[in-house]
């Protein structure tokens, strides 16, 4: 229904119950004339305009902790069948004034095997699906040609990808470029060429190409680094790999940001490259799987040294480290004892600048305070990192073994 409003000659029309546009100033009426003087103007607005200023914009759905699970995906099962192989084929030659040419089928192509590699950009096992079919080999021809061989699957895994089937460990692929072949291509059938018997010189037999390997495989990331970065979510983790390396792990006020592990490298003067891992936050209770859990912290099982990041903006710090020790302790025994350094975050704020003196008293030993924001002492950080690293480098050699390179 339209209806006209009657203080203006020029009011413009408005259609009631659906809120079309119309210049707000054209439907105000003059105060103290329909209106109280207090009343809102706004009470009469009824343009689009007008209500989709005032919108809210869409904020970040916050997941649950079941769903913040589904997101991390560092271990997969994978079904992998290696290609078929080609069948053989039974034909004779065939040529002008020649009847018996003689059996010339030829042999089927192999199956193509499915390969796992490992390649250096890749980051994470979500990009690894559930199945695989390697490529099938061709059938055999006549004249005796043999059929095309079915191509190689590779399938692209992060560094530190173990593979098992079962229990079993069958590779640990730890370094760019290494290989595992998941499942074998099936070899190809003969044609009837291979039957020529002196017993049987015109034989018709030939077989079938065999099925590839199936085999069903878990694969499991375990991050290759040198620091493995520890603390409570939102403690400034991420930041602090963005500020002492080229990685670019997202930065947010809300927990469990990060959901991946990064891993940074940091160049030190003497060209000597720290790998450096970020992991999700450890929350009080993780080993009774309490926000993401513990089985992240495989990758950092593998790191030879720790950073311990604590959050100096909230009250009494002092407990993230025990805390954070004893999930580590419940992970598995002995992970909280390897050589670690402390790292007290965010004194850029006034509050936790503060709390700084009574932190150190708390720990009985030095902390290293910064600010991942600002930049604030990123250098004794970086000292003390190059100290740990060159312990482990004398202490791998000294083992007679060959200390972990980025
Ligand atoms: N004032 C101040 N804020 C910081 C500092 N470092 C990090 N923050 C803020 O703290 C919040 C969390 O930072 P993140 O780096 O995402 O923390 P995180 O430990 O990686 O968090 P999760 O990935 O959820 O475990 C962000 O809002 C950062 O801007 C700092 O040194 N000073
Ligand atoms: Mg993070």
């Amino acid at each position: 229904m339209i209806r006209w409003r009657l203080f203006s000659a020029r009011s413009w029309p408005v259609l009631e119950g659906v809120g079309c546009w119309t210049p707000l100033a054209r439907v105000f009426p003059r105060p103290g004339r329909f209106l109280p003087q207090h009343a809102s103007p706004r009470l009469l607005s009824v343009s689009c305009a007008d209500c989709t200023k005032h919108q809210e914009p869409p904020r970040k759905k916050l997941l649950s902790e079941k769903k913040l699970k589904r997101h991390f995906v560092d271990h997969r099962r994978v079904l992998v069948r290696g290609g078929r192989g080609g069948d053989g084929v039974s034909c004779f030659h065939s040529e002008p004034r020649k009847e018996f040419g003689g059996p010339d089928g030829g042999d089927g192509g192999y199956g193509g095997h499915v390969i796992l590699r490992v390649d250096r950009q890749v980051k994470s096992l979500s990009s690894v699906l559930s199945q695989y079919q390697g490529f099938d080999g061709g059938a055999g021809g006549r004249k005796n040609c043999f059929g095309r061989s079915g191509a190689v699957l590779y399938i692209q895994v992060p560094v530190g990808t173990l593979v098992k089937e079962g229990n079993k460990v069958l590779a640990d692929l730890s370094h760019p470029g290494d290989e595992f072949i998941a499942a074998l291509g099936g070899a190809g059938g003969k044609g009837n060429r291979f039957f020529l018997a002196n017993s049987n010189r015109a034989p018709t037999t030939c077989t079938p190409g065999q099925p590839g390997q199936e085999r069903v495989l878990f694969l499991e990331l375990k991050t290759v680094a040198h620091a493995g970065l520890v603390g409570f979510p939102n403690a400034g983790k991420s930041s602090l790999l963005r500020a002492i390396s080229n990685a670019r792990p997202t930065v947010a006020s809300y927990p469990f940001t990060t959901l991946n592990p990064h891993v940074g490298v940091v160049h030190c003067e003497d060209h000597q490259q720290i790998a450096v891992a970020d992991i999700p936050g450890i929350v009080r209770g993780a080993h009774q799987n309490r926000g993401l859990g513990l089985t992240f912290l495989r990758h950092i099982e593998r790191c030879p040294f720790l950073l311990f990041v604590l959050d100096l903006s909230v009250p009494e710090p002092w407990t993230q480290l025990d805390d954070l020790k004893y999930e580590l302790e419940q992970y598995r025994e002995g992970l909280s004892e390897r050589p670690h350094a402390v790292v007290a975050n965010k004194v850029d704020l006034p509050q936790a600048r503060a709390r700084l003196p009574q932190l150190q008293a708390r720990l009985g030993r030095e902390a290293i305070a910064l600010s991942a924001a600002t930049g604030e002492n990123l250098e004794g950080l970086l000292l003390h990192l190059k100290e740990l690293h060159d312990d482990h480098v004398a202490a791998e050699l000294e083992r007679g073994r060959q200390p972990l390179r980025w």
